[in-house]
Formats: C-alpha cells, sequence, structure tokens
C-alpha cells in the first residue's frame, strides 16, 4: 500500500491559521552560533565518546553530566539511535559527550547503521568511556565490545555504572576482569542515576582534554537540533507506553515546527509504522493512546523549550521506511549498503 495514499490521523488542537515558519526560540536554538568570542584563556575542549552495550545507561550518564535531559532514557534497549552531543562545562575545560547507540550484534539494516554510527563516533573522539552495568557484568556482548575496543587509538577509560544495586565484591572483580581485555588508563565507579561519582569522572576528563578554544557556547547543552529531539521525545513516549514490539518498527519524524506571535510553538509529528496493524497500535481505542503520547510528549517540550506547545500528531503507514535512505538521514544515520 502506498504510504502517500494513507489517511494521516491526527491528535492536538483544531487546525489554525498558518503564521509560516519560524525557526524555533529556546535553549536549544540552532544553528548554532560561532565559537564563543568572550573566552576566558587556556582553555581546553575536547570530544568524549560513551559507548556500551543497550541499556548501560548512557544516555542516563550524559544526562547527569551535562545537567539537563539531551538524549532519551528509557528501560528499553536500543532507544538511542543517532549521535547526540552533550556539553558539560567544568571549569576551563568543555567537554562534549557523544552518546552513541548500544553496541549490538546486527541484524536488520537499521541495526548495522547504528552499530557503525556507534563505532564512528568512538574513531573520532579525544577519549572513549567504556560503560558497563555492574549487574550484568560482562556478558557476550561486553565482551565482544572489549575485544574490538582495545584495537581503538583514542584512550580509554572504563566505568562500571548502576553501582546503586550491584555488590562492591562483584565491581572490584568485574573491573579487574574488564581491565584484561583493553588498556583502560583508570577505572571509575558511579551510579549514572543518583548521580554517585560523576564529579569525579567529570574532573578527569577536565583533566585529560587538550587546550584549545571551547567549541560550542557555553550555555549550549546540546547541539542535537530541536526538531530531532522533539521527535526523540515522541519516540520515548511510543515506548513507555507500548510495552510491545512495536517501537522497533517505528519511527518519529517532526515535520513542521511554527513559532507563533504569542511565543507558543506548533509542532507537527508523523509517526512511521510498516503496517495498517501496528497503526492501529499507536491510534488505541478510540484514539486513546495516541492522545496520551501527544499528551505526555507535550508537556515534556513545553517544559525544555519554556514556552507552550501545541503538538499535533499523525500516524502514517510506510512499509519498508527502514529501508528508505531518506529516513536514515533524518536520524543522523549513515545509510548502511
Ligand atoms: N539502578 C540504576 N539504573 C540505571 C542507572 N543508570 C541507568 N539506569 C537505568 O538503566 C536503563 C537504561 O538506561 P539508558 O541511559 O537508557 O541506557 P543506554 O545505554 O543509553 O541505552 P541504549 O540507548 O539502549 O543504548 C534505564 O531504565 C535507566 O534508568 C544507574 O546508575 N542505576
Amino acid at each position: 500500500m502506498s504510504d502517500e495514499d494513507q489517511d494521516a490521523n491526527r491528535t492536538g488542537e483544531p487546525e489554525e491559521e498558518d503564521n509560516g515558519f519560524q525557526p524555533p526560540k529556546g535553549r536549544f536554538d540552532f544553528p548554532l552560533p560561532d565559537p564563543v568570542s568572550a573566552m576566558p584563556s587556556g582553555t581546553t575542549a575536547g570530544f568524549v565518546a560513551l559507548i556500551g552495550a543497550p541499556n548501560a545507561g548512557k544516555s542516563t550518564l550524559i544526562n547527569q553530566l551535562v545537567g539537563t535531559k539531551v538524549s532519551i532514557v528509557t528501560h528499553k534497549v536500543q532507544t538511542t539511535r543517532s549521535i547526540v552531543r552533550g556539553v558539560a562545562m567544568h571549569g576551563k575545560a568543555q567537554l562534549v559527550f557523544i552518546d552513541t547507540p548500544g553496541i549490538f550484534k546486527p541484524k536488520r539494516r537499521l541495526d548495522r547503521a547504528m552499530v557503525d554510527t556507534a563505532w564512528g563516533g568512538a574513531r573520532d573522539a579525544d577519549l572513549i568511556a567504556l560503560l558497563i552495568d555492574s549487574r550484568k557484568g560482562i556478558d557476550e556482548e561486553v565482551e565482544n565490545i572489549l575485544k574490538r575496543l582495545s584495537g581503538q587509538s583514542a584512550p580509554k577509560v572504563l566505568i562500571l555504572n548502576k553501582t546503586d544495586i550491584a555488590k562492591g565484591e562483584k565491581l572490584l572483580q568485574l573491573a579487574q576482569k574488564a581491565n584484561e581485555f583493553a588498556p583502560f588508563e583508570e577505572t571509575f565507579m558511579v551510579s549514572a542515576l543518583t548521580g554517585d561519582g560523576t564529579q569525579t569522572i567529570l574532573d578527569y576528563f577536565a583533566s585529560k582534554v587538550p587546550e584549545g578554544p571551547w567549541l560550542y557556547p557555553e550555555d549550549q547543552p546540546s547541539d542535537l537540533p530541536l526538531r530531532i529531539l522533539a521527535s526523540e521525545i515522541t519516540r520515548e513516549k511510543l515506548f513507555e507506553r507500548l510495552h510491545q514490539e512495536l517501537p522497533y518498527i517505528s519511527t518519529v519524524e517532526t515535520e513542521r515546527w511554527e513559532t507563533r506571535k504569542d511565543g507558543s510553538a506548533r509542532i507537527e509529528q508523523t509517526i512511521y509504522v510498516e503496517r495498517d496493524s501496528q497503526k492501529s497500535i499507536v491510534l488505541g481505542k478510540k484514539g486513546q493512546t495516541i492522545k496520551a503520547i501527544s499528551q505526555m510528549a507535550r508537556h515534556e517540550l513545553s517544559e525544555i523549550i519554556g514556552a507552550p506547545v501545541h503538538l499535533f500528531l499523525f500516524v502514517k503507514v510506510r512499509e519498508n521506511w527502514a529501508d528508505d535512505p531518506e529516513r536514515y538521514r533524518e536520524m543522523g544515520l549513515e545509510f548502511p549498503k
């Protein structure tokens, strides 16, 4: 069935007159301004790639280090699809974090794109930090990452996460075993959830990044385009609401963003699914599911941009969206051949 022929189902408020598109205003304005003019002397700056198996806690840690929400966090695996940068200021150091998709054994084309993106992020970084879920330990997935990691040239550190739910004794054994696989310069133990130990990591990274001008303005928490961030937030709500396989075969795109005269934002997004049956699941009985998703996403978006949001969600069937190069570009991923 042709996707263009599909009816789009919509939630939100009644259609209002279109004022024409204006770039969004708020904390996440884009495009980025030129590097900061009034910069102190002796600054340092660099890229830190966080890698790890799905669900290790990478997004949670970046949000903790940066101090604001820049990457979606859910209890399901493989939620981070594109590279998200969060910028943390620590003294005179600027740390640009790259949150990579969880590294796992790729099965589909989308999986391959995610894994390639993760290793690509690690290649370009000044420092690579491997995050391990300490309660889970070193399983086959982590072992494969550890083996591949030793071939990367950037300095590497090990971060054992989730110390709030792991036993101290196990942590030490884990640190020892992981260090046998790859030459880690340091091992840290943290709880990304509570923030325990994260200041030590910031101190260390700040002491390691090279001298140089800051790469982003001081008050810019993320370089993730606002539209992608908005899509990620709605996708996060899809995950939270639908405890089935569905979210893995859906994608969200922000098609339109308009700032109204009163400062509020009117946002139109499309949720793409692969089949009619999936569309019915997203809509729910009498549209209840999509309404709930819309409400949650609207609330969070409005908190982030600091202005009221009018969110309109459309659900479209696009067979094989996961094989369409255009969808990958929208997600900031390379299309694997
Ligand atoms: N108890 C505990 N839970 C944590 C901690 N860090 C993360 N989590 C939880 O672990 C789950 C996965 O966290 P994410 O930050 O989404 O993990 P991720 O590595 O970015 O996952 P992907 O995007 O799938 O690669 C979430 O339910 C988090 O709340 C921690 O320090 N302690």
